[in-house]
């Protein structure tokens, strides 16, 4: 049995009257089946999703052949669950279901009043019919939402029990001691003594977040993230920066037609022969009055304009003096030396660009090249996608400013430097949002603040398993973030996680990295940089990957039950087709000199109980990066 054939099944049956005729989108529907695919505390995938008008036997045919035939293990009705006449999901999943579950419509009743007091006037029904589980929700995007990520830490619990996968008295165990979890969050972390209900010792002993691979979390990322808008900016700080609209050129380049090299003007048909000098035309004077004819010649030098009459030029280097003036400031006749091609030498005008050409293309990443034809053209504003301001946050009891002292028990913070400065160098905006205590209040504080000034939020620490790791709680309890991964099959980095909320109606895509310092570089590469590219614009955004031969000073790399992102120097040389990888030592992911050397991430992949190490000169996927 797959990963995929063990998630639950999900039905959503949208209860709508406007949608079904198509007079309105079903937000809700998209909304809760995001939540479902995000994985937020639940393996879960949407098997069916239909919707049908606010009549009971349109809703009890489909739930009815949903839970028969089907077998969908979690059935979600959206909408119909009010007071007006055609509210009627509640009755009509009463005589579909066979025993009621009274405890998830409180819960979701008991939550939505202390949001608004309007959730009176919802009636949602919940219930199980065979082995299938069905949950009445209301019909707004917002409470649909709401109630979910409420309920969600149980549903899975529940489907076990329904379906008999799991024994009964270790599942109730099981959600006894994430629910006390959830209510220890909601207090201060102070106080906590043994023998209480609240304390350490009932913290989960597992991760409820579904372990996913690298790909799968950065498709999750990049799906999440999209230009949001349009800037004006003069040419000169655009390197870096994503055009928006096409660049055309306004003039011809050369604008007339131009020597290509230092000589003499002269008509090609004359052949052979002395001519006499009759002037000059130097680059940036005024076209040359002189008119050439047969037998006549001028002076020119590269770039300047061709005197009229003339057809060709010849370099300095194949003429020869044949006489001067007195003082030898005027050359007199000159001896052309060799053949003359009607033509040469000359640039036509346009033959570089043309008026009107399209010089750089929207999407182009502008190069300093590209500022020059910038100039060139003479476009000294150019339109470029926004870029992303992105706040970087540590957390962590622990952590004391890099200025200071040490003072006993604490380190000094690393990441928030790292992670501003390589943003940074990136070409992100930043805000320092600083350093948070790992308390609900401090980290509220600073989150909120952050979310202020910041489209993307960095943080670093408190996403493990730790009693004092609340950063996924308090992103969701108190922004009511959507968690869409909170675990990826990667070292360093297993607990990145990655969340998006509304806040002042702008959406924050916030990325809560590891606190290991090396772990948070690596998953900065991976997943921040790549978003941060795509929202300002990027056609390109995750790290290139070459192939190279793997090296390292023990003949063979030990491998992890996780694929890791070995840090390596990549090196080439002149006599082997391929790359070297040298690792850079021992990877522990506290150790940031095993980063700053490195400028290959060397994919390894996980053991396996037959391989356990792969041996030097082994061909690996290398991902390039570039720290300095
Ligand atoms: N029981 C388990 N424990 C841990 C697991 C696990 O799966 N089960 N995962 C480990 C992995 S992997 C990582 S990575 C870390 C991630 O921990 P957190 O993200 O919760 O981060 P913290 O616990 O706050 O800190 C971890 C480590 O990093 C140091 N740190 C934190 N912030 C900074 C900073 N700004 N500058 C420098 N150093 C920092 C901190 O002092 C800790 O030593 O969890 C493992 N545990
Ligand atoms: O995944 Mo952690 O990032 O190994 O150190
Ligand atoms: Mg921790």
């Amino acid at each position: 049995m797959t990963d995929e054939d063990r998630k639950i099944s999900v039905g959503l049956l949208t209860v709508s009257d406007r949608c079904f005729q198509q007079l309105t989108k079903d937000i809700s529907g998209s909304c809760l089946r995001e939540l479902v695919d995000g994985g937020f505390h639940l393996k879960a995938k949407v098997l069916v999703e239909e919707c049908v008008p606010d009549e009971l036997e349109a809703i009890n045919t489909v739930l009815t052949n949903w839970c028969d035939c089907l077998k969908v293990n979690l059935i979600f009705t959206l909408g119909g669950t009010g007071f007006s006449p055609r509210d009627i999901t509640p009755e009509a999943t009463r005589t579909v279901i066979e025993r009621e579950a009274p405890g998830l419509s409180l819960a979701m009743i008991k939550m939505s009043l202390e949001i608004t007091p309007l959730a009176m006037l919802s009636r949602p029904v919940c219930g199980i019919r065979k082995q299938s589980l069905i949950i009445n929700l209301p019909g707004s995007p917002k409470a649909v939402k709401e109630c979910f990520q409420m309920i969600a830490p149980s549903l899975q619990h529940a489907v076990d029990l329904i379906t008999g996968s799991k024994d009964v008295a270790e599942t109730h165990k099981i959600m006894q001691l994430s629910a006390m979890q959830v209510k220890r969050h909601h207090h201060s972390c102070q106080n906590l003594s043994p023998g209480d209900p609240q304390a350490v010792a009932f913290r989960p002993r597992h991760s409820n977040f579904p372990m996913i691979n690298v790909t799968e979390a950065q498709d999750i990322v990049l799906n999440h993230c999209s230009v949001t808008a349009y800037e004006t900016i003069d040419y000169m700080g655009g390197v870096g920066r994503v055009l928006a609209s096409d660049i055309f050129s306004r003039d011809p380049l050369p604008p007339f037609p131009a020597s290509m090299k230092d000589g003499y003007a002269v008509i090609a048909s004359d052949g052979l022969g002395v001519r006499q000098v009759i002037g000059a035309s130097i680059a940036g004077s005024q076209l040359a009055e002189v008119k050439i004819h047969s037998g006549y010649c001028a002076r020119i030098s590269t770039g300047a304009p061709l005197p009229p009459g003339a057809d060709s030029v010849i370099m300095v280097e194949e003429t020869k003096l044949i006489s001067a003036s007195e003082d030898g400031q005027e050359e007199l006749q000159v001896e052309i030396m060799a053949e003359v091609q009607r033509g040469q030498e000359i640039r036509s005008i346009g033959c570089d660009i043309k008026e009107g050409d399209l010089v750089l293309e929207r999407g182009t990443v502008l190069t300093p090249t590209d500022v020059g034809i910038l100039a060139t053209v003479g476009q000294t504003e150019v339109e470029v996608y926004a870029l992303p301001i992105v706040a970087v946050l540590s957390t962590g009891n622990e952590l004391q400013e890099s200025k200071t002292d040490l003072q006993s028990g604490r380190i000094r913070d690393s990441n928030r430097p790292a992670l501003l400065t390589f943003l940074k160098q990136q070409g992100f905006p930043t805000v320092d949002a600083g350093i948070a205590e790992d308390h609900p209040e401090s980290l509220h504080q600073r989150i909120n603040a952050a979310f202020e000034k910041a489209d993307v939020l960095v943080s670093t620490g408190g996403v493990s398993m730790g009693e004092m790791d609340l950063l996924r709680h308090i992103l969701v309890s108190r922004f009511n973030a959507v968690i869409h991964f909170g675990r990826v099959d990667m070292k360093p980095g297993k607990p990145t996680t990655f969340a998006s909320c509304q806040h002042d109606g702008k959406t924050k895509l916030i990325f809560a990295l590891p606190g290991n310092p090396v772990s948070a570089i690596v998953t900065c590469h991976l997943f921040v940089i790549p978003a941060c590219k795509k929202m300002s614009g990027h056609g390109r955004h995750l790290p290139i990957r070459v192939r190279a031969e793997l090296s390292n000073s023990i003949g063979h790399f030990p491998l992890d039950s996780r694929p890791e992102y070995h840090r390596v120097t990549l090196q080439w040389h002149a006599e082997k087709p391929i790359a070297c990888a040298i690792s850079t030592g021992n990877q522990r992911s506290s150790r940031l000199q095993s980063m700053s050397r490195a400028n290959g991430l060397a994919i390894l992949p996980s053991k396996t109980p037959e391989i356990l190490t792969i041996p030097n000169g082994t061909i690996v996927d290398v991902l390039v990066i570039d720290m300095f």
